[in-house]
């Protein structure tokens, strides 16, 4: 039996798996990762994170300078460079735990460079900003679902985004069947999120991940989406959009040297042990 937690940030919920010195969970296979994320069969997420020491992570983690590095896997046993409401359940998890102290800004390594958190009140239970980076807009590109197909804006967080605007997000369909899009531009697949707008700074959004379907948010899209939106305002650097997912909203603004900022809520909800 193996120790785990359950957390969430904005209801996209993730399994944590404390493995500080990389040996509980080495194997930690695509199978395993399918298993644990199953909502019938297993306990059930949209991803995983194995909460292990960078130093014990190999060559993923080299030259980053941080304790600790988040081992993201999708909830089809895929890895991602990166997992924006996943690096906040993360920070919750350490901070909670006594592994990182929340009055300080805490670094957290990933696939995709470190991430460095900040703790509100630099309290352990203080809603989370993260410095996402910097984003790379990489051109115009589309989605289709089904036999509709919509313009897109190629955004990468780390990891690969195309976000479309639409005028009502049912327009999507009443789930998100798997949008497809063009495996020159997206190779390795894509996160596809359409977006409406609410009023000045405020837009909500639908998104259906590479690798887990439809979830009720995605941190890294909700990025991409502001940074499409505030280039479509050619809003001002430090602008702060309410972005409005299905599970929640989060606050998101781009620095005048161009990082992101993203900041939102992270709950550990329970803690257990698991056969799988
Ligand atoms: N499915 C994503 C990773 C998780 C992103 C999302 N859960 C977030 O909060 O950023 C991908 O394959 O790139």
């Amino acid at each position: 039996m193996y120790p785990f937690l359950k957390g969430h940030g904005t209801e996209n919920d993730f399994v944590l798996l404390p493995d500080p010195d990389g040996t509980v969970h080495g194997a930690l296979t695509p199978e395993r990762v399918r298993a644990l994320c199953d909502r019938r069969a297993g306990i059930g997420a949209d991803g995983v994170l194995r909460v292990v020491r960078t130093a014990a992570i190999g060559a993923d983690g080299a030259g980053q300078d941080a304790e600790w590095f988040m081992d993201y896997r999708n909830a089809d046993g895929s890895v991602s460079e990166m997992c924006g409401n996943g690096v906040r359940v993360f920070g919750r998890h350490l901070a909670e735990q006594g592994l990182a102290d929340p009055s300080a800004p805490v670094p957290v390594a990933t696939r995709a460079g470190v991430k460095v958190l900040t703790f509100a009140g630099g309290a352990a239970d203080g809603e989370i900003t993260v410095d996402m980076g910097r984003p790379a807009v990489l051109g115009d590109t589309k989605v289709a679902v089904g036999e509709r197909t919509w313009p897109a804006l190629h955004v990468d967080m780390g990891n690969p985004h195309a976000v479309a605007f639409v005028d009502d997000l049912a327009e999507a369909g009443p789930l998100l069947d798997a949008p497809t899009h063009d495996p020159a531009v997206y190779p390795a697949g894509v996160n596809v999120e359409f977006v409406v707008r609410r009023g000045a700074g405020h837009v909500a959004m639908r998104v259906h991940e590479r690798g887990s379907g439809e979830t009720r948010s995605c941190g890294t899209g909700a990025c991409a989406v502001m940074v499409a939106t505030a280039l479509a305002d050619d809003a001002p650097r430090g602008t702060t959009y309410r972005v409005d997912l299905p599970g929640g909203t989060l606050r998101i603004s781009w620095t005048a040297d161009d990082r992101i900022l993203m900041t939102g809520p992270a709950v550990v909800v329970a803690a257990g042990t698991t056969a799988l």
